[in-house]
């Protein structure tokens, strides 16, 4: 039962709708007693030999008005009652999303797509049965139950009302023995599903390179696995479940044998009619709906608890980027200083980045170069604030990058990642994503800027043509400079390349860059880069090695050096020539 108080924030909310259900089930309730009431009444008149026609004609309109007030009423307690949990429901889901979005880098690579998914459908679904059927069932079993026994106890007999229920206890302690039971199997089988979906999420999206490298029986086998655990949770699951069921039945029959062994008896010494005995019988034919809600009250709020448990977990988890107090409230603007001793992803990992330190002007250009994990990615992300838990410093403007505001310090930067992407719809869509109040014009500017505009003017339905999953397929080249242009479209501070050439051919980078140098001029660009045509014009170069900076300097300055740099250089001069 803490579940109901743990959503208790909600009940209040919703406490008119509730009401009125609650309201109804009682008017329901009461309504209920009325058939057996008058059954039992006219079965006696007419053993008695009483029955006359108006008795008749008055039961009967009785029984019809009653059956169409309880039609209304069943009809307001489902409005009422599932249309809060259906708002239940929507609040979560909604708390959910807008958690995921405040999230960083770190809380994606704790919880993986699949099993966010699993919380924000199956772990709501379970919450919103509690709401809706929960307290049905909650409500149903109270007041019908304690209004079907109030009748018995008055209507009928006292004495043969407490010997028919005292099977009853049993039913309490094996439903929560069973509720127990199925608190545990049902935590496996929600945790099973989440690592599914997620199995299937990651299968579904790399179903090309399944493909490609004839892995399909591999992966069917491993799916196979994965859905074999869900199904053995799930049925662990459903075994206490259906334990349910016959437990309550088993004690319905209990209460029955008693009732008709005490009740012939009762009626042999006169103590109760047969019309009495009929209308006991009626009434644990009533009492069998509110016994049974009860086991599935049991079953709901387990596995409501479950899903609630796993929710307030998520969205207890704070993002680790926070804000101060009083962080500073505009976009930064400047000059940036970089000056990072240490940096590792996590507490016990290696740093993997160690002894930075630069200072990049307002319009200068950095470069970044090195081997593939030496770094370079991770330096960006510092700068992006995408973790704060470096040691050392780093500026931008006149401050500590930690005291801007988290949301107006990301308005100072276009990002364009090494693996973009690009959202199920239109190009121009895809384009403004940052600003969706850009106009036409502005969007073609920021394609025309990217080298891409002629490519979309060459698309079935231009701009207006759907990419992304259920689009078009568009090529490794194209994606990047779309993902350029929709960088290009903020006109940002600060301009970060993150890799984003390396699919587009020696000429159209050339343009590219041209184009960055005329209409940029202002401001900061951050290219990193394998092939180093991209960053000759930098203002500064770092070549990073194993998370240091192994070389630095102007492109001529490194040639000089002749070190790694140079080398490489020359390698890709090499192999450009050959392929003119
Ligand atoms: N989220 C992460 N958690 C833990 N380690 C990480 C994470 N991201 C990167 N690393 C590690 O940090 C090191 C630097 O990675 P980084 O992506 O910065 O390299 P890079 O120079 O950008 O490589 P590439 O040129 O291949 O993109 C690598 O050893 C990598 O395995």
């Amino acid at each position: 039962m803490q579940i109901f108080k743990k959503l208790s924030w909600f009940f209040k909310q919703e406490k008119k709708s509730y009401f009125g259900g609650i309201f109804a089930l009682a008017v329901i309730a009461v309504l209920n007693l009325f058939p057996p009431m008058i059954t039992g009444g006219i079965i006696d008149q007419i053993e008695f030999n009483e029955l006359t026609y108006e008795t008749v004609i008055v039961s009967a309109v009785v029984l019809v008005v009653n059956a169409l007030i309880m039609f209304f009423m069943r009809y307001l307690w489902r409005i009422c009652i599932f249309g809060s949990a259906f708002r239940l429901e929507r609040i979560l889901r909604f708390r959910l999303f807008e958690h995921f979005t405040k999230m960083s880098s770190n809380f994606f690579q704790r919880y993986r797509v699949g099993d966010l998914m699993a919380h924000a459908t199956n772990d709501l679904r379970s919450i919103q049965r509690l709401a809706g059927l929960g307290v049905l069932q909650l409500a149903d079993a109270l007041i019908t139950g304690s209004s079907v026994l109030f009748a018995m106890i008055v209507f009928v007999d006292l004495k043969l009302t407490l010997i028919t229920l005292i099977p009853m206890p049993f039913m309490i302690i094996g439903s929560q023995v069973i509720g127990k039971r199925l608190h545990t199997t049902f935590t496996a089988a929600q945790q099973a599903f989440s690592s599914m979906n997620n199995r299937t999420h990651e299968s579904v999206s790399g179903i090309k390179v399944t493909k490609t490298f004839g892995q399909e029986q591999e992966e069917i086998e491993s799916f196979r696995e994965e859905t074999n655990d869900v199904y053995k949770k799930n049925m662990r699951t459903v075994m206490y479940d259906a334990a349910f069921d016959p437990m309550i039945e088993i004690i319905i029959i209990a209460c029955y044998v008693l009732l008709f062994i005490f009740g012939a008896g009762m009626i042999q010494s006169g103590d109760v009619t047969l019309g009495n005995l009929v209308a006991m019988v009626n009434y644990m034919n009533m009492l069998i709906w509110p016994m049974l809600a009860f086991g599935f009250l049991y079953n709901n709020i387990e596995r409501g608890n479950v899903s609630y448990e796993r929710i307030e977990e998520l969205l207890s988890i704070k993002s680790d980027i926070q804000n101060i107090d009083n962080p500073i409230d505009k976009v930064p603007t400047g000059d940036i200083f970089f000056d990072v001793h240490s940096f590792a992803y996590g507490q016990k990992d290696v740093p993997v980045l160690e002894d930075i330190k630069f200072e990049l002007k307002q319009r200068q250009t950095l470069g970044i170069a090195g081997k593939t994990g030496s770094g370079k990615t991770t330096l960006v992300k510092l700068m992006l604030r995408e973790y704060d838990h470096y040691k050392g410093t780093i500026r931008f403007g006149d401050s500590e990058i930690y005291k801007y505001d988290v949301d107006k310090y990301h308005k100072a930067f276009g990002y364009v990642p090494q693996d973009q992407f690009l959202f199920s719809a239109t190009v121009a869509d895809n384009i403004r994503f940052g600003c969706m109040e850009a106009s036409m014009d502005e969007v073609i500017a920021a394609a025309k800027m990217a080298s891409v505009h002629e490519d979309i003017e060459g698309f079935a339905q231009g701009y207006e043509t759907v990419v992304g999953e259920r689009g078009v397929s568009l090529s490794g080249g194209q994606k990047q400079r779309i993902a350029i242009a929709r960088a290009l479209l903020l006109n940002p501070e600060v301009l970060i390349l993150d890799d984003s050439l390396s699919a587009v051919d020696a000429k159209t980078e050339e343009r590219i860059l041209e184009a960055l140098r005329v209409n940029r001029e202002n401001k900061t660009t951050i290219i990193v880069a394998h092939r180093f045509s991209a960053i000759k014009h930098a203002n500064l170069i770092l070549v990073l090695d194993e998370g240091k900076v192994k070389e630095r300097g102007t492109h001529n300055e490194l040639i000089k050096q002749d070190g790694w740099y140079a080398y490489i250089n020359s390698q890709q001069e090499l192999y450009q020539g050959g392929d003119e």
